[in-house]
């Protein structure tokens, strides 16, 4: 593989990144017929998230062509993509019709060093990926599960508790997340957090918060029912406890992010020191007291903190309270940081840590997209194409309006 070359064919290819993403599925699909059936083509919508999600997941790649966590990404990403049925064959056809892309919207750019490069990195790629996939068969787990809703516990409007049975046993860390779809729905597939550490009886608990115009999230709030059964995809993510826990600990947790948070709380026992705040854009959407309550009586050194915005100010100012809060705190250098919310909540309260005296290796959450909201909106359609919410969460501002 030779990084340099594959790095500037691709911004040559990343600068009409709508084109070329275009000329792909077109290409992909009249080719390559059989595959259509493994893209959510009855919902436009979720086609076009499929295409934010091909160019995601290229550019991560090429980020950190020479990054040591890259192959454990492919690795997860390869069994995840065992719920699509994907065989070897369908990453030959994606990987062709790729190449096919990249030349034509590259031109004169694009030469045959370039598609040597390309061809070699395609295949090292696919075939970590694909080593994932057979590891997680071979280790007897199914490409999904299914998982019956064995109670529901709605607060409001658009909030719900779902707890699920999966028909097989769901191996994962606390604080990590599986896409979820819906028979109804065939294709769509949105992650969330498992809101519990593993239980005896194997049951798992989604937070759901429903999106204005989220047709899964909406499904979720409002026609699911006891005895309903979703599918689950493989565990992922890496917002997990790092052990040994040798710090004390602070938790960041706003709206349902305190899926996550809750998980790995439950593994803390009387000995640990914890600091959890706990954000919420009402007063009525800190949905989950009780469950604070009792981890505050089996916790004995856990401080929690309920932070909301003033009345009648917007969502956002609930991070200007949140950082008068954490300013009154001491001891950031030992703490280790655990983060989970809104990606622009997490990602300012990420880049403000650090002045407060935490070492950026001391900050965990999961992957987020780019979301800083003074950069001015991108120009050109391909920039607005690869700068749109990251695919992997839904989009807060789009959240149903509080009634
Ligand atoms: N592992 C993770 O990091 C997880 C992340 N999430 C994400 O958390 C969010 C949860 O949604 P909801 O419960 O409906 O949250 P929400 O919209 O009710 O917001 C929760 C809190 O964050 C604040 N907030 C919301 N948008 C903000 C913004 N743009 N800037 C600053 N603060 C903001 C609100 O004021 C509120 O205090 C979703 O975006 C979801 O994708 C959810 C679960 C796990």
């Amino acid at each position: 593989m030779d990084p340099e070359i594959l790095r500037s064919s691709f911004a040559v290819v990343e600068r009409r990144a709508e084109f070329a993403v275009k000329y792909f599925y077109s290409h992909l699909f009249r080719h390559y017929p059989d595959v259509r059936g493994l893209f959510p083509l009855d919902f436009p919508e979720d086609m076009e998230r499929q295409r934010d999600r091909l160019f995601a997941a290229l550019t991560y790649v090429m980020e950190r062509l020479e990054d040591p966590t890259l192959p454990g990404y492919l690795r997860e990403l390869g069994r995840d993509h065992r719920k699509y049925l994907a065989e070897p064959e369908h990453y030959a056809a994606v990987g062709a019709s790729l190449i096919a892309a990249f030349a034509a919207v590259a031109g004169s750019a694009w030469s045959a060093e370039a598609e040597k490069a390309w061809t070699e990195a395609y295949g090292a790629i696919t075939n970590v990926m694909l080593q994932g996939a057979w590891e997680a068969q071979h280790e007897g787990e199914p490409p999904w599960w299914d998982a019956e809703v064995v109670s529901r516990t709605r607060h409001g409007d658009d909030l719900v508790v779902l707890t699920l049975r999966p028909h097989h046993r769901l191996r994962y860390s606390p604080g990590q997340y599986v896409s979820v779809s819906v028979p109804h729905l065939p294709g769509i597939w949105r992650p969330y957090s498992l809101g519990n550490a593993p239980r005896a009886d194997h049951t798992v608990d989604l937070h759901v918060s429903r999106v204005e115009d989220g047709v899964l999230s909406t499904a979720l709030v409002r026609q699911t029912r006891e005895g309903d059964v979703l599918r689950l995809g493989a565990p992922g993510g890496a917002l997990t406890l790092r052990a040994p826990v040798e710090r004390p600990l602070t938790f960041i947790a706003a709206g349902t992010g305190w899926a996550p948070v809750k998980a790995l709380l439950q593994q803390l026992d009387a000995t640990h020191e914890a600091r959890l705040f706990l954000v919420a854009r009402d007063t009525s959407y800190l949905y989950d007291r009780s469950a604070v309550e009792r981890l505050q009586s089996r916790l004995p050194r856990l401080g929690v903190t309920f932070i909301t915005p003033a009345p009648g100010r917007p969502k956002a100012q609930a991070t200007e309270r949140l950082l008068t809060a954490l300013g009154n705190r001491a001891g950031w250098a030992r703490h280790d940081v655990y983060l989970a919310g809104p990606p622009p909540l997490v990602e300012e309260i990420a880049e403000a840590l650090p002045a407060f005296g935490t070492p950026p290796e001391q900050i965990f959450h999961d992957l987020l997209p780019p979301a800083d909201p003074s950069r001015p909106r991108p120009l050109g359609p391909a920039e607005w194409l690869l700068d749109r919410p990251h695919p992997n969460w839904h989009n807060p501002t789009s959240r149903a309006p509080n009634t």
